[in-house]
């Protein structure tokens, strides 16, 4: 809901990776909701689409630049959102993955203690081994790959901010947005499928899927609140991405015969990723009001968004 309240007199909120799935999310509702001025940042030039924000492009690897940045703008909150996403590639190249992970955190981080902001920083699941999941935020991490090692290391400079901090940690986002780096679940699997392609898919691996609006709205609910500490923010169906392919195929009514049911121990990828993990989001639900869409609901929606989106 928008509201009247003069742009000047509104805090100001400044996204990080806000060309990705999570950023253009995030910049969307905050733009609908009215409470900020918007300013969205990221890599080169905006592929975002919509009105009632400004966009700098910021590249978070750059200390000068996020300095600059948001010396100049002086937001009142930070949504660190970007990262090095591609949980393969952090493991091949890892040196790219430190610096975007886990550098950039610590710039983020001076920069809003400089201005004193409010920095929310968003995380993952893959901080835990997967050997005992669901989590609750009290549980300890042990990362089982290089990416959930760089996203600990990272929750840590957070931690450790002279400024007030809040940690969103979530599970296996899916979703649509304009001009994606990076595709999901659903997306891969619906396009395989529509393309006559098998695909191997895990069923020993378990996670708490999230629609990308879920989570935007989960760090937003923090943002206006000002809450600090760490909080679970993901989808609450307990699945294997097996199971998440299955429902994919049914809602489009494409061959469920294509999907061929493998385990982690067959299907290996540059990067382990942990057996089962999926978050219990109880903090969440109680003191930010979250409460997330089902899988199935969330498969609906992003129906919905592609025929849009083609129209
Ligand atoms: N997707 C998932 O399943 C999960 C994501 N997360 C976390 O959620 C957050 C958002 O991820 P999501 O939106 O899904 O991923 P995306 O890959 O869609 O978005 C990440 C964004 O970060 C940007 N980025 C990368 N490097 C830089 C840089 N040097 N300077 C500025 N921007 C940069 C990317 O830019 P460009 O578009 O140019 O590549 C991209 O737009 C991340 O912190 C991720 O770790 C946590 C758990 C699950
Ligand atoms: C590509 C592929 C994946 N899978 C499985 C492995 C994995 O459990 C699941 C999703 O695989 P992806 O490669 O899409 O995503 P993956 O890199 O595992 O996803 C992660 O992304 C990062 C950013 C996070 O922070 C994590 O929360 C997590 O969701 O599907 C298959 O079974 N078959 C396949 O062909």
């Amino acid at each position: 809901m928008a509201t009247s309240t003069p742009q000047a007199n509104r805090p100001k909120i400044l996204v990080t990776g806000a060309n990705g799935l999570l950023g253009q999310k995030l910049v969307a509702q905050l733009v609908e909701r009215g409470g900020f001025e918007v300013v969205a940042t990221g890599r080169g030039p905006s592929r975002l689409t919509g009105t009632g924000f400004s966009y700098q492009s910021m590249d978070i690897t750059d200390p000068a630049e996020v300095e600059r940045v948001i010396g100049q703008l002086l937001p009142d909150t930070i949504i660190h959102s970007a990262a090095m996403t591609n949980v393969d590639q952090c493991e091949l190249h890892q040196e790219d993955c430190v610096e975007i992970n886990i550098k950039a955190t610590g710039y983020l981080v001076k920069a809003a203690e400089r201005v004193n902001a409010h920095l929310v920083f968003v995380s993952t699941d893959f901080v835990f081994s997967g050997n005992e999941g669901p989590y609750d935020e009290e549980d300890e991490a042990e990362p089982a790959n290089f990416y959930g090692q760089t996203k600990l290391a990272a929750e840590e400079l957070v931690k450790s901010a002279k400024t007030s901090w809040a940690i969103a940690r979530t599970v296996l986002v899916y979703g649509i947005a304009n001009d994606l780096s990076r595709s999901n679940i659903i997306l891969w699997v619906k396009g395989s499928l529509e393309a006559g392609k098998t695909i191997q898919v895990v069923d020993d691996q378990w996670r708490t899927p999230t629609l990308a609006e879920d989570l935007a709205l989960g760090c937003i609910l923090i943002a206006e609140q000002k809450a600090t500490g760490i909080y679970h923010v993901s989808g609450a169906d307990f699945l294997t991405p097996y199971e998440m392919a299955i429902q994919t195929a049914e809602y489009f009514g494409l061959n469920k015969e294509l999907i061929k049911r493998t385990d982690s121990a067959s299907f290996i990828q540059p990067a382990k990723r942990p057996l089962k993990t999926g978050f219990i989001i109880d903090k969440a639900r109680k003191q930010l009001g979250y409460e997330p869409k089902t899988f199935r609901t969330g498969i609906g929606i992003l129906a919905k968004q592609i025929i849009l989106a083609r129209s």
